[in-house]
């Protein structure tokens, strides 16, 4: 498939007039041609105007044929064959593996949500039958079922370019929700931006759908970004990136005429708790295994973790010095942007030049285009004194805290900020402790993990991935696993609507065969 530089508006493919955008080959820093035009407000417009037209024809189709759309987009994707890994390679510094492996995930999300679609159960359908005897007065016939919102912008970003961009989960969970998708590229991958486009374009045709369903813009946050998300025909949209970038559009979306859900996954250092007893049993073989989690991907994961907490003492002691002979030894690693790169410097520098920091170690010197992972310690003590040092710096850094007891790590777990997930390393002897975090890392964190790492996000039903302000802009959902449709869903309840006019999901007899509530008890009935 040739990269043509063109943004895909509906059926089209057309040359943006706005100053061109150029990929950068993140492990040289050389430009990748070609130059992707920008779009301006009147492609927003037109966008937008063909997602509108498209949504009440494409929110009524049968859930079969959204289930057959999805599938095909995974079919499209992996027909780009071996272009897209090395496009994708190319444009983020990422290597072969993991893109292959983002791919498999990105497919494989699709088809998870057509599954979804096929079972039905996210629809909801509830029916209360009327109650005309009923004293002292009667009840209506009342059915309920979730709708689509309608058109959804979807920020792509920029360290995971398939699974969390053009036809990454957002995307998914939008489409298969019933809402066209209008994606904004990110500018460090838009050849791969492009690549997908065009499998979802050439998707939407071949299911006989609506051409405004799928739309894909390249352009600067200012016009096309902030474009999209005050337009009055998009209700909704999904972000990862920046606490700033996040912050702004929710800004923007809280201004509308009609404010809209802002979905945003921001900053998060995803605390890890080493319990007393499990740290002195296992102390070398938890650092080393920190450090591989921590370097992962360069350390570009929201997941990243970013904070250790421990109790003072020998143990810490054996698990600081394992952590740093293996940050020491950790090679530099190719970073998705210079941007990001020079963030990421930032971040190391500011806390090296801290002084209620120690430095522990750095990895092996940064050549050009990479960065070096970083160690850092710190008392909890100065940890809440300062609050720049719960900032997540976005790479291979990390601080580790030096409690005085598990009362103050309890303490300053109170005092952390909104994150993705928090992590317990423990053994029996730790229960008591791990029973008394519980409760504050359930109102800190979207998911809690033992004896594991938080990297590496599995997608399936049961995920969150998600948590309060500022990991996401609303933790009341996820962005990952298939409970992320229900962002893009609002109930309607039909209040004694005659049988004709009723939607199928609702109609007596069940002719879809969905799991229903029939006077509050769920069946297929
Ligand atoms: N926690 C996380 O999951 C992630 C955090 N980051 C953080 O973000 C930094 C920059 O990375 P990027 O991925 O480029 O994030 P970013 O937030 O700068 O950009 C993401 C997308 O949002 C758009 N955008 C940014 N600001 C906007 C605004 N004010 N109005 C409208 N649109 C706007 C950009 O054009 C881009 O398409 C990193 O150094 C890192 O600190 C980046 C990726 C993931
Ligand atoms: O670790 C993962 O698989 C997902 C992480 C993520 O969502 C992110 O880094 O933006």
């Amino acid at each position: 498939m040739t990269i043509t530089g063109e943004m895909l508006i509906g059926a089209t493919a057309l040359r943006g007039n706005d100053r061109p955008i150029h990929a950068v080959e993140a492990a040289t820093g050389q430009k990748l041609e070609p130059g992707f035009g920008g779009g301006s407000a009147a492609d927003v417009e037109r966008a937008c105007a063909l997602a509108w037209a498209a949504f009440d024809t494409y929110r009524e189709t049968s859930l079969e044929t959204r289930a057959a759309f999805l599938e095909a987009c995974a079919e499209a994707i992996l027909a780009i064959g071996d272009e897209l890994v090395e496009r994708a390679c190319a444009e983020s510094g990422l290597p072969r593996g993991r893109i292959e492996g983002e791919r498999g995930r990105t497919v494989g999300q699709l088809r998870l949500f057509a599954a979804t679609l096929r079972e039905g159960s996210f629809l909801e359908a509830r029916i209360d039958p009327a109650l005309p005897q009923r004293q002292p007065l009667p009840r209506a016939d009342l059915r309920l079922r979730q709708i689509p919102l309608g058109p959804v912008a979807v920020f792509g970003a920029s360290n995971f370019p398939l699974a969390f961009s053009v036809a990454g989960g957002d995307t998914a969970a939008a489409l298969a929700a019933g809402c066209p998708v209008i994606v904004k590229a990110h500018s460090a991958h838009p050849g791969t931006s492009e690549l997908v486009g065009r499998a979802l374009q050439s998707a939407v045709a071949t299911c006989g759908l609506p051409e405004g369903v799928f739309s894909l813009l390249f352009g600067s946050g200012a016009v096309v970004g902030q474009g999209l998300v005050a337009d009055p025909r998009i209700k909704a949209v999904g972000f990862t990136g920046s606490r700033a970038g996040g912050t702004a559009l929710m800004k923007t979306a809280a201004e509308r005429a009609e404010p809209i859900p802002v979905y945003a996954e921001m900053s998060s250092i995803n605390p890890v708790f080493l319990l007393p007893a499990a740290l002195e049993e296992k102390a070398e073989a938890l650092g080393k295994a920190f450090v591989g989690s921590l370097t992962m991907g360069a350390g570009q994961f929201c997941t990243n973790p970013g904070l250790v907490l421990a109790v003072e003492g020998p143990a810490l002691d054996r698990f600081i010095a394992a952590a740093s002979e293996a940050v020491a030894a950790a090679a530099p690693q190719v970073m998705l942007t210079p941007g990001i790169l020079q963030a990421y410097e930032r971040g190391t520098a500011q806390l090296a030049g801290s002084s209620r920091v120690t430095k522990l170690a750095e990895g092996q010197a940064a050549k050009a285009c990479t960065g070096s992972a970083a160690l850092f310690s710190a008392s909890a003590a100065d940890f809440l004194a300062d609050p720049h040092l719960q900032e997540e710096v976005f790479g291979s850094s990390s601080l580790i805290l030096h409690c005085r007891d598990l009362a103050e790590m309890q303490a300053l777990a109170e005092k952390l900020e909104g994150q993705l997930t928090a992590t317990l390393h423990l053994v029996e002897a730790d229960t008591e402790a791990a029973r008394a975090l519980l409760p504050t890392l359930e109102r800190r964190a979207g998911r809690i993990l033992a004896n594991g790492w938080p990297t590496g996000v599995e997608v399936c039903h049961a995920m969150v991935h998600g948590g309060p302000y500022p990991a996401t802009s609303d933790g009341r959902s996820t962005s990952v696993g298939t409970l992320a449709i229900s962002r893009f869903l609002r109930p309607v309840c039909y209040q004694d609507l005659p049988a004709a006019l009723l939607p199928e999901a609702l109609r007596d007899g069940n002719p879809l065969g969905l799991w229903r509530r029939l006077d509050g008890a769920l069946g297929r009935h």
